[in-house]
């Protein structure tokens, strides 16, 4: 079966906000076809790739996606039908070419990785693999510890914590689909929580409860509640995982955290403080994208203990990261694939962080699709961690479903880390 491309297909649709997005398809001459939808940020890094809108203020507010659907079309399409899907790399290496600017900004990241990832989809089709087998062969064994975001806050719920997101992390669970049980039972413990202390059980953008909370810490202790009243022990079945989201605290050189402006040393000894007292394996930008001085000592402080994940700080860039790793910062990355625009990028991202024994855990965005391809490449590069939101979202709970299918598909080889993950 012809692998060479013949056709791309883009089109303007709608993210998990109701905010335009953009999905691409692309046809093989043998007849195979691939499909994907472009995710969106909200807390998004200043480093990442360039996510193109319209402009056009008559039109979703200016937010439409009519360009980028256009320059699939008329700019990428005639370029690489003709091309061979099963070189992804050239493939990538052309788009990045054809845009010409270092973030994509002309053509779009977002036009870029939509036909960067329908091209992979389009492939593994014509092969008749799944394409988490497609892009890791036979080692993509490892199911992704999930990461449940059941409490949002930040620029993820209005009027409630700093903090955009409470993890519980299943790591004492023996595979995959005892994991997504535990945090299926622990969420729906935290709703009953929740209502006995009546607080609001609405939701965020990503499907967590977003409450009125006193405090951060409150939160925390919702969920060691929650944990427990559940029937697991914190730390030992389920941990926590943050994601502090400090560049959106971070002002004039201070975090403005709870009606106070901290140094950096005064955020981190907060930070310090949780890790003594709660189950937390894992912080997510515990400091600013630029405050490299700062995560320095985060480092120091706190890298022997728990994970230190990158977000805004290395926006699934290789250059970022190679910084990080020279100055000694973090010590893993999180990966979502349209801050970089291209899967060859995000691939090569991976592996230069596990060459320095960084960990990557992949993500979802806050504005997602139900493109479920985040779930397959958690498995094809064996990271061996995801975060895709709560449970009570479709466009979350979809990325989980497809791990439940590529477990059972991968029968007694498939492996579940659990504490090893981290
Ligand atoms: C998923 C996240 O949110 P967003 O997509 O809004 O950047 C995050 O910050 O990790
Ligand atoms: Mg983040």
């Amino acid at each position: 079966m012809s692998t060479v491309i013949e056709q791309v297909r883009a089109r303007e649709i709608l993210d998990s906000r109701g905010r335009p997005t953009l999905e691409a398809e692309v046809v093989l001459r043998g007849g195979a076809t691939g499909w994907a939808a472009v995710p969106s940020g909200a807390s998004t890094g200043s480093f990442e790739a360039h996510e193109l809108r319209d402009g056009d203020k008559a039109r979703y507010g200016g937010k439409g996606t009519l360009q980028a659907v256009s320059n699939i079309l008329t700019v990428l399409a005639p370029e690489i039908v003709g091309l061979d899907a099963l070189d992804q790399v050239g493939l990538d290496r052309r788009l990045i070419a054809i845009d010409g600017t270092p973030n994509k900004s002309r053509l779009g990241a977002n036009a870029l990785l939509g036909v960067s990832l329908a091209t992979a989809h389009a492939a593994s089709a014509a092969l008749g693999l799944p394409l988490f087998r497609y892009l890791g062969g036979p080692l993509a064994t490892v199911l992704p510890v999930p990461c449940f975001n059941v409490v949002n806050g930040g620029a993820h719920a209005d009027n409630n914590v700093d903090i955009q997101e409470f993890m519980i992390v299943p790591v004492g669970a023996p595979s995959f689909r005892e994991a997504l049980r535990y945090g299926a039972e622990v969420f729906a413990t935290l709703r009953g929580v929740l209502h006995d202390q009546k607080l609001g059980t609405g939701i965020g953008d990503e499907g967590g409860f977003a409450p009125d909370l006193k405090s951060n810490q409150e939160a925390l202790d919702l969920l060691v509640q929650a944990i427990e009243k559940a029937g697991y022990r914190p730390g030992a079945d389920i941990a926590i995982a943050l994601d502090v989201a400090a560049t959106e605290l971070y002002k004039d050189g201070q975090y403005h955290f709870e009606q106070q402006a901290l140094s950096a040393a005064e955020f981190i000894a907060a930070l310090a403080k949780w890790v003594d007292s709660y189950p937390i394996v894992s912080i997510e930008d515990g400091l600013a994208e630029d405050d490299w001085e700062g995560w320095q000592q985060l480092t120091e402080r706190l890298g022997g203990r728990v994970q230190l994940v990158g977000d805004d700080l290395f926006v699934t860039n290789r250059s970022r990261l190679q910084k990080g790793i020279d100055l000694g910062v973090a010590n893993a990355i999180l990966i979502k694939v349209n801050q970089i625009g291209t899967l060859t990028e995000t691939l090569e991202t991976i592996a230069l962080a596990g060459r320095h024994r960084y960990r990557s855990m992949m993500s979802h965005r806050s504005g997602e699709t139900e493109d479920v391809t985040i779930a397959d490449l958690a498995v094809a590069t064996r990271c061996g961690q995801i975060k895709t939101g709560s449970l009570a979202r479709s466009e979350r709970v979809a990325k989980y479903n497809q791990l439940l299918r590529i477990e059972e598909k991968l029968g007694d080889s498939a492996e579940y880390l659990g504490q090893r993950a981290f």
